[in-house]
């Protein structure tokens, strides 16, 4: 075979695109619902988007949003756990669990995750980088400047795109370094993460670069401030449009994974894409 096998994250090909659907485990602000309402919710929740056509679930318990607080680890482990366990019973979805905690990758990868998506590359918890590379599990690296809490208020870069690089760079040898087959490494740019607008859009000018490092790549931009920024739009929801032209944007740069909210909308915008960029109506497989 001179051609190497094709590569695969979590079971899935590279050879198209492939969507990451948001799953947020946190309590619902609008009713006592309590962690029962809670849980079911996501779980449903869940179930929607891979019938809207995700590939993978993102599953967090913690909101890393600027300026949000941290969640302990028995409130997140009880937000988190539940909902792996039962997306786990009821789907053959990759399930990816969005944490920066060891003990959470741990207890997830026990429940039957698939994927570990540390926003802080494995950097926040100590053990995390030995749990991750006991676990066996394929990690998404992300990069992010600073702490969700400060993050935002005044990032700085000397040139942020090769920044970046640099900092996924060195992630991927620590992860090497700790046991981690870089055949099991992703890397994600991290919008939004200790970024201003004009830092954001850079990144997202550059993607094609950070096929250097050498990993699949993953983007997240979905209902992001950047796009807010940009059509001055303050709803969060108001923002899908924008969010499947970052999508698209991405995957025209060679990106292989979005983390979306809006995976129907993402997926249409995919396909079409695919096949013009194709030309032929059977897409570019
Ligand atoms: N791999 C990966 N994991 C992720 N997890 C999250 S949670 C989003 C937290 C947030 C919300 C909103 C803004 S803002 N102010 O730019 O609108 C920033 C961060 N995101 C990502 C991402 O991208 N990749």
């Amino acid at each position: 075979e001179l051609s190497e096998p094709r590569a695969r994250v979590a079971g899935l090909s590279l050879e198209r695109p492939r969507i990451m659907g948001i799953v947020n485990v946190t309590p619902d602000s609008f009713s006592d619902g309590g962690q029962f309402a809670t849980t079911e919710a996501a779980i449903a929740q869940g179930l929607r988007l891979v019938e809207e056509g995700a590939d993978i679930l993102d599953i967090g318990g913690e909101s890393t949003r600027p300026n949000a607080d941290t969640v302990a680890l028995d409130e997140e482990l009880r937000r988190v756990i539940p909902v792996v366990e039962g997306l786990r019973a009821k789907t053959d979805a990759v399930i990816s669990v969005d944490t920066r905690k060891a003990e959470v990758m741990r207890r997830a990868a026990a429940a039957g995750a698939d994927i570990l998506n540390d926003v802080s590359a494995f950097t926040h918890d100590p053990e995390a980088l030995e749990v991750a590379a006991e676990t066996g599990l394929p990690i998404v690296l992300m990069h992010a400047q600073g702490d969700p809490k400060t993050m935002n208020e005044n990032p700085q870069y000397d040139d942020v795109v090769l920044d970046v690089f640099d900092y996924l760079e060195g992630r991927i040898q620590a992860c090497v370094a700790a046991g981690i087959p870089k055949a099991k490494i992703v890397a994600d740019p991290g919008i939004g993460f200790g970024k201003h607008l004009h830092h954001n859009v850079a990144v997202m000018a550059g993607l094609s670069l950070y096929h250097g490092l050498g990993v699949p790549l993953l983007l997240g931009v979905s209902r992001k401030k950047m796009i807010g920024q940009l059509c001055n739009v303050e709803d969060a929801k108001d923002r899908v449009p924008g969010s499947l032209a970052c999508a698209i944007a991405g995957i025209a740069a060679g990106v292989q994974f979005v983390r979306v909210h809006d995976v129907k909308e993402t997926k249409q915008a995919i396909e079409v894409w695919r096949a013009c960029a194709a030309g032929t109506e059977k897409g570019l497989d």
